[in-house]
């Protein structure tokens, strides 16, 4: 793989790209996507636009919020976007005054930022921990309360979707990861009874294996090995979960909060994810060795 080499869909595929939902569907609606101009963050981005929404990309790259800005303008689509590190509560809440300044509503958050790195977990340092923690739980925490807040002062409804990643098994390499987004889905599921009667909801999306530049991070025989963590032998695109945000987030998910939605091919129920790597442990009662520590 080369540096240029990228993953998943382009702006080209996501303008035209067929959708379930009626067009007009969020007209007159305001939502805010952060991680916007990642992968499943940009396919969210496009499709509630292409719906009629009014879409706010967030994201640190003023680059790659730009370069999407100009992409969707350029199809006659309505969206703005602001660097914010979700870690930054202070920048978090002056973004969210700026919204209501600009546009006085919000009707939708998608919590689309988000990554780790794959290493054991043995082996992760406190500075890694804590950037990951940070990024994903603190980070979304802090996305959440601004826009319940602005919610509940200006006693307006709202929606949130946490786009997450599946904690029901062990997923290899990324403990760090699974810790934060167990978090964020126990957190949903508690302001979820706690923001009912603001009239908001809160919803998660756990992906699956879903193709897109955040597998950079990975390695080609790690990435060559994903479509093995589900039946369907395949990954999954950016416009699944897009779609799946919009199922939970928008008015057909208008009777359920506190849900996790999984997205992932069949993968909790058969497949294998390995992020760093198959351990040869685990190839077969072979390779155990006659040196494994058995504890007896
Ligand atoms: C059921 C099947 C599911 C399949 C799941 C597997 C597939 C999952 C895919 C994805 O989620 S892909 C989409 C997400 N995108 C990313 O993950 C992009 C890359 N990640 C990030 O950018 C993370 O947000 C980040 C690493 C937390 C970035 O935070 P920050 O900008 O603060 O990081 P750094 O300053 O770069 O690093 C801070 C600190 O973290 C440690 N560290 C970072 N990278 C590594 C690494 N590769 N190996 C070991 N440690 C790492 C390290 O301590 C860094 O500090 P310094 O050493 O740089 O001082
Ligand atoms: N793709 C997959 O297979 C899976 C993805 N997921 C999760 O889905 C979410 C989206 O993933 P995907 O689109 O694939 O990944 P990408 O890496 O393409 O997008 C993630 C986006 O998050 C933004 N981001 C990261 N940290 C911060 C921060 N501190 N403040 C603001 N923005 C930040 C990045 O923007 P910028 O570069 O501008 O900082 C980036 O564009 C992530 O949470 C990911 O972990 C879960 C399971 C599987």
């Amino acid at each position: 793989m080369t540096g240029a080499e990228s993953f998943g869909l382009t702006d080209a595929d996501l303008a035209v790209k067929p959708t379930v939902y009626a067009p007009g569907m969020f007209d007159g609606k305001v939502a805010l996507v952060s991680g916007g101009a990642g992968g499943i963050g940009r396919a969210t981005a496009w499709l509630l636009a292409r719906l009629g929404a009014h879409v706010i990309i967030s994201g640190r790259s003023e680059a790659k919020i730009a370069g999407l800005i100009g992409a969707m303008r350029e199809t006659g689509l309505a969206c703005s976007g602001h660097a914010v590190d979700i870690r930054e509560p202070e920048g978090v809440a002056a973004f969210f005054d700026r919204i209501w300044d600009e546009h006085g509503q919000l009707d939708l958050l998608v919590n689309s930022a988000g990554g780790q790195f794959p290493q054991a977990a043995i082996d992760f340092s406190v500075k890694g921990w804590n950037a990951v923690i940070n990024t994903n739980l603190n980070g979304t925490w802090f996305m959440m309360q601004a826009a319940a807040r602005k919610w509940r002062d200006a006693g307006q409804p709202g929606s949130i979707v946490n786009v997450v990643v599946v904690t029901t098994h062990g997923l290899h390499g990324v403990a760090h990861t699974v810790a934060a987004r167990a978090g964020v889905i126990g957190l949903s599921r508690s302001v979820a009874v706690e923001w009912a009667p603001l009239g908001i909801r809160v919803n998660c999306v756990a992906p699956g294996a879903i193709e897109t530049d955040g597998w950079k991070v990975y390695t080609p025989q790690v990435r060559a090995a994903y479509p093995m963590t589900n039946p369907m032998m395949r990954a999954g695109d950016a416009w699944d979960i897009a779609e799946a945000s919009v199922y939970l987030g928008g008015p057909a998910g208008k009777f359920i909060t506190g849900e996790l939605l999984t997205v992932d091919g069949g993968g909790q129920l058969w497949g294998e994810t390995w992020t760093t790597g198959k351990p040869d442990y685990f190839k077969g009662a072979d390779s155990r060795g006659a040196d494994r520590p058995d504890g007896d």
